[in-house]
């Protein structure tokens, strides 16, 4: 599991070291260069005579990269450092020199940075306040038209949220991120989780205290979570999932989902709904009508003025509230959702589903506000409807019980694709179903398997078709094997 800390967590935990006389600056910028030089090697098959440009802000980032500007050209690079303030970390500076490098203003080291192999961002880190300004701002807007090299950034990407994903102002955007010490909540946070790049953490050794901000759970915590049926296991053991979906107009999300769901390896599943009889048609495991369950998927491809599926979601609704039945609660059934649930129901919204949500009880935000600050919305349908929230887009993120917040970032552009988001609830059911009774001793486990269901959704499409398009179809019947290598694996 990847954790993330934020800026003043990781100054508090810096404090006791560099109190210490720990050299912090050496250990990120020698990690930092070693990175630099592995990707030179890897392009150009060697650090000697490479071009690499450092992009210097006036604090203790700036010092960094300087450092490691320093420690390459000790290896032969040709480095400039583009200035854009009168202060420049003055150590930083001197090492650089004296290794042969050279400082220049940013203006007269734009054009060789923009065709340098590498361009290092050490402009801003954790102590950013709001956009890139000034002369720094203008250098990003110059080099975002476009660089030849590679760009690495410098713990972040310059000038985003550090703690909430913001992109207030101008970043360039990296193909890879070095942090120090511990990842941080903008790294994983869009919108500006997507100027990181491929993200490597440098230990620094700190002590964090506290509850990490979020978390990224990587495949290893996928065998933790998944219901693996023990040796005495039946069909009823391991969980019956009510599936309410579909219409006679779409047909197609209740077979998308109850595939998926059974795909997924649940004991059973149920369905409600009009078309049962192309459900069985196309999934013959799956039984109809009502019966005992022990968790539920609502709403993919009901309208909520169909009156027949609107009546048997608010029925099942009530099972919901009275015996703590579990509930993936999607697209159609989003209107339907009573005023308060617990976080054992979680809502499966894309971002303006969840502005529609959120209007209605009294928000005023549209789509383009919930992409802006995903995280800050879905915490606010947390609190205004006590469900765990996942929230659809090119990273998910999901906000739970117990201030759980997960950001998972598996799933290829590909998958953005009609009935994905069938799968995913059929998928999200089958664990919900599996994991019942530990959701209701623990209903916070809900938010870590939302994040579960989303990694294995994006492992699954891109194993159905790695780096080409996938449908919704062939992301359910690659879950089998999906699921069987992550566990294999664990
Ligand atoms: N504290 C430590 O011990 C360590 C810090 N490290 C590095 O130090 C960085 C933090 O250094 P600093 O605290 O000096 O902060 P930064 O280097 O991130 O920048 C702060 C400076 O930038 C200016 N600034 C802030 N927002 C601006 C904006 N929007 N536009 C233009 N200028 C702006 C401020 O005046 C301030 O002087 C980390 O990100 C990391 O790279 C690492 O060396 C590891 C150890
Ligand atoms: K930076």
């Amino acid at each position: 599991m990847l954790l993330s800390w934020t800026s003043s967590q990781v100054r508090a935990a810096e404090e006791p070291l560099l109190a210490a006389g720990v050299p912090l600056m050496d250990r990120a910028a020698f990690a930092l260069a070693t990175q630099v030089a592995a990707l030179l090697r890897e392009r150009l098959g060697r650090v000697g005579g490479a071009h690499v440009a450092i992009l210097v802000g006036p604090g203790n980032n700036g010092g960094d990269a300087l450092f490691a500007g320093a420690h390459l050209a000790r290896r032969g690079a040709a480095v400039r450092a583009l200035t854009v303030d009168e202060r420049v970390h003055g150590a930083g500076a001197a090492a650089l020199r004296a290794a042969g490098g050279r400082l220049v203003a940013a203006d007269e080291g734009a054009a060789w940075a923009a065709d340098a192999d590498v361009v290092l961002d050490g402009l801003l880190g954790i102590g950013a306040t709001g956009g890139l300004r000034g002369v720094a701002a203008d250098l990003v807007e110059r080099l975002s038209v476009g660089v030849r090299g590679l760009v690495v950034a410098v713990d972040t990407p310059s000038g985003i949220g550090v703690d909430d994903g913001a992109l207030p102002g101008p970043v360039l955007a990296a193909d890879r991120t070095v942090t120090f010490g511990a990842a941080k909540p903008g790294l994983l946070l869009p919108p500006a989780s997507a100027t990181v790049g491929q993200l490597s953490v440098v230990d620094l050794g700190l002590d964090l205290a506290g509850a990490p901000a979020i978390a990224r759970l990587d495949d290893a915590d996928v065998a933790g979570l998944w219901p693996v049926p023990p040796a005495d296991a039946h069909k009823y053991t391991r969980g019956v999932l009510g599936v309410v979906a579909g219409a006679r107009r779409y047909p197609g999300a209740a077979v998308l989902s109850t595939t998926a769901a059974v795909l997924a390896g649940v004991g059973m599943v149920r369905y409600l709904g009009d078309v049962g009889d192309l459900v069985v048609a196309r999934r013959p495991e799956v039984v109809i009508g009502v019966g005992r369950v022990q968790a539920w998927v609502f709403g993919p491809g009901v309208s909520p003025d169909d009156a027949s599926q609107r009546r048997r979601i608010e029925h099942a609704f009530e099972g919901v509230r009275e015996r703590g039945e579990a509930a993936v609660c999607d697209a159609g059934a989003l209107e339907l959702l009573p005023a308060h649930v617990g976080p054992h129901v979680v809502l499966t919204p894309h971002a303006g589903e969840l502005a529609r949500l959120l209007t209605t009880r009294g928000e005023h935000v549209d789509r383009a506000g919930v992409e802006a600050e995903p995280l800050r919305w879905a915490r606010r349908a947390h609190e205004l409807t006590g469900a765990t929230v996942l929230l659809k887009g090119p990273v998910t993120l999901v906000v739970g019980a117990q201030s759980a917040v997960y950001s998972q970032a598996e799933a290829p552009s590909w998958l953005a694709t009609a009935g994905a988001g069938d799968v995913l609830a059929g998928l999200l059911g089958a664990l919900l179903a599996g994991r019942a009774d530990d959701i209701h001793e623990d209903p916070s486990l809900a938010a870590a398997l939302a994040a579960a269901a989303a990694l294995v959704h994006g492992r699954a499409a891109h194993r159905a078709n790695p780096g080409g398009p996938v449908a919704a179809r062939a992301v359910a019947v690659a879950l089998p094997e999906t699921i069987a290598a992550l566990l294999a694996d664990a």
